[in-house]
């Protein structure tokens, strides 16, 4: 769906604008001081998630902006383009059809006229049958010993996605298989993995879509030879190492057998690669029934983001309030916060989708934006960051909107741990709103005794402005389902923010440039001539390696 207008040109986002002016100093604490309803007003629930958006820079009047905004930019036909396998991603003139993954209606989902469910549908029953064999010791290592390891092979969308949903389901895992995932070119790494491990009862997973990054076609030859070398033989390969990938050619050209390959599909972006065959090491993990539970929460927020009217699409929402802070706050960066051991991955899951989906300059048809796109998006897991990075949140001369995720039962009751947990979420929101005013510090301190002129000198260093944005989402306790809601609605937001920015979130350009220049300085580290075009620091650098590969 082609969006004419100029974004910024719009009367609307003058409106915008000017509304911004008028609401900036104004504090979020006074807002609920008048509105006992907040609370109620600024709260959705889709998918057995909850999102209180309360604690946002926001009255209904920004809110009516927004969304006539998103009415401006089409979204909804835009989404309905995007189920229906528009081709979105336009400059690889290629549809986006993670949804299809996990379609549970009877809607057929068309590429170049030609249904893929069927083809989905048996690739999951594939994976079901190999999951079985695996789970049951059906399928064994060389010397008939049952599996005890699993080593997955991949980088970014195959690695990230599997990485957190098998972390966020822990509570879920077949304690009679360890998962391991190799992702990095680093020795350390692998190293690491495999000196713990029996070849005769390991099982590699190579995932690589295009089946033709470095990182990990290296570390699987690696992984090849270890195997070879503490063992196994050729004829036994057949047996440990497995495949997922689009390109079925290359994966036979290095060695692995035909029937030991899942496809993979060009109209699935690796960031959203979770939910096809790169699932596999979560299915072996959780069980099928579990991964088809992921499955079926991530189409209950699809068919949300689909059919609910805006005000009451979570993802829409979501969206929106980013782009208010980053195109209006001028705001680069957005924090997530997982109060949850098991989720502890998603911030760099998430970094991966939203900033390698949205960190575009240009817009679907290549001209270059006259406005932000993509925030910066960091974050840890609570309360750790609350002893490390949660200073700046709070006093910091600029504010990152945050994302407070929170299971509110945990897997592991434990005395009152949960309720601390959740009392120190529930505070870090509370604080970033309310802060503190001088007035108050100052108060304080008198309070505690402390001599009036000491007072006045430290009160200055203890107020913090509050007025700083969060959501909360929170949701009973991690199932799989809920898993599969919550990486589909942050999918979903950030294809939302693309729509509304034009831009094309499924390509990744971005990452190539480093790829080809890469090559040439590995050639230069092994001993060629360094080009004389290289500039000067990255000649210093390569002299310095080569010098230092003499030191002991
Ligand atoms: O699955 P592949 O083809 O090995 O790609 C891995 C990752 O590399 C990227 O292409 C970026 O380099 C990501 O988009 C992708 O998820």
């Amino acid at each position: 769906m082609a969006i004419t207008a100029s974004l910024t040109q719009s009367p609307l986002w003058q409106q915008l604008q000017q509304h911004y002016q008028s609401i900036r100093h104004q504090h979020m604490r006074d807002w609920f001081a008048a509105d006992p309803q907040r609370f109620q007003r600024f709260h959705l629930q889709a998918a057995g998630l909850s999102l209180d958006y309360s604690k946002n820079r926001i009255t209904n009047d920004t809110l009516q902006l927004l969304l006539q905004l998103a009415q401006e930019r089409n979204l909804p036909a835009q989404i309905e383009g995007l189920f229906r396998g528009d081709v979105v991603n336009r400059s690889e003139q290629r549809p986006a059809l993670h949804t299809a993954l996990r379609n549970f209606s009877d809607r057929p989902v068309l590429v170049d006229g030609q249904d893929i469910m069927p083809e989905v549908r048996a690739t999951i029953r594939r994976m079901e049958e190999f999951c079985w064999k695996i789970r049951r010791n059906q399928w064994r290592g060389y010397t008939n010993k049952a599996f005890t390891d699993v080593v997955s092979i991949g980088i970014g969308g195959s690695f990230l996605g599997p990485k957190l949903a098998s972390g966020a389901l822990k509570p879920y895992w077949d304690s009679r298989l360890n998962i391991h995932y190799l992702a990095n070119i680093d020795g350390s790494h692998i190293t690491e993995i495999l000196r713990r491990l029996d070849p005769a009862t390991t099982l590699f997973i190579i995932q690589s879509k295009s089946f033709g990054t470095q990182e990990t076609l290296k570390n699987a030859l690696a992984c090849r030879h270890w195997f070879l070398d503490n063992g196994g033989t050729e004829a036994d390969l057949a047996k440990h190492f497995t495949a997922v990938s689009s390109n079925v050619q290359k994966a036979v050209e290095f060695g692995i057998a035909e029937d030991n390959i899942f496809p993979m599909w060009d109209w699935v972006g690796g960031r959203y690669s979770l939910w096809s065959a790169i699932g596999l090491p979560l299915a072996l993990a959780v069980g099928i029934d579990n991964f088809r539970e992921l499955l079926r929460g991530a189409y209950e927020m699809d068919e949300h983001f689909r059919t609910a009217p805006l005000h009451q699409n979570m993802p829409v929402i979501m969206a929106l309030l980013g782009v208010w802070y980053v195109n209006f706050f001028d705001v680069g960066s957005h924090a997530i916060l997982p109060y949850d051991h098991y989720l502890r991955s998603l911030p760099a899951h998430l970094q991966q989708l939203d900033m390698e989906s949205n960190g575009k300059s240009v817009t679907q048809d290549g001209t270059p934006v006259d406005y932000d796109t993509g925030p910066i998006i960091w974050g840890g897991v609570g309360t750790n960051g609350q002893h490390a990075f949660h200073q700046l949140l709070h006093q910091g001369t600029h504010f990152s909107p945050c994302d407070f995720i929170m299971p509110m039962q945990s897997h592991n009751p434990i005395d009152n741990f949960h309720a601390m947990l959740v009392s120190n979420c529930l505070s870090q929101s509370q604080a970033l709103l309310q802060g503190k005013s001088e007035a108050e510090a100052l108060q304080e301190l008198l309070d505690s005794g402390m001599d009036a002129e000491a007072a006045r000198q430290l009160a200055p260093q203890k107020v913090i402005p509050g007025n700083r944005p969060s959501n909360t989402l929170y949701f009973p306790r991690s199932r799989p389902a809920t898993i599969g809601a919550l990486i589909a609605l942050y999918e979903h937001k950030v294809a939302a923010q693309g729509m509304l920015w034009g831009i094309n979130s499924f390509d990744q350009w971005g990452v190539e440039l480093g790829k080809q220049l890469g090559n040439k300085v590995l050639h230069a580290l092994e001993g060629e001539p360094v080009p004389a075009n290289f500039d000067g620091s990255t000649q210093g650098l390569i002299q310095a390696y080569l010098h230092m590969q003499h030191e002991l």
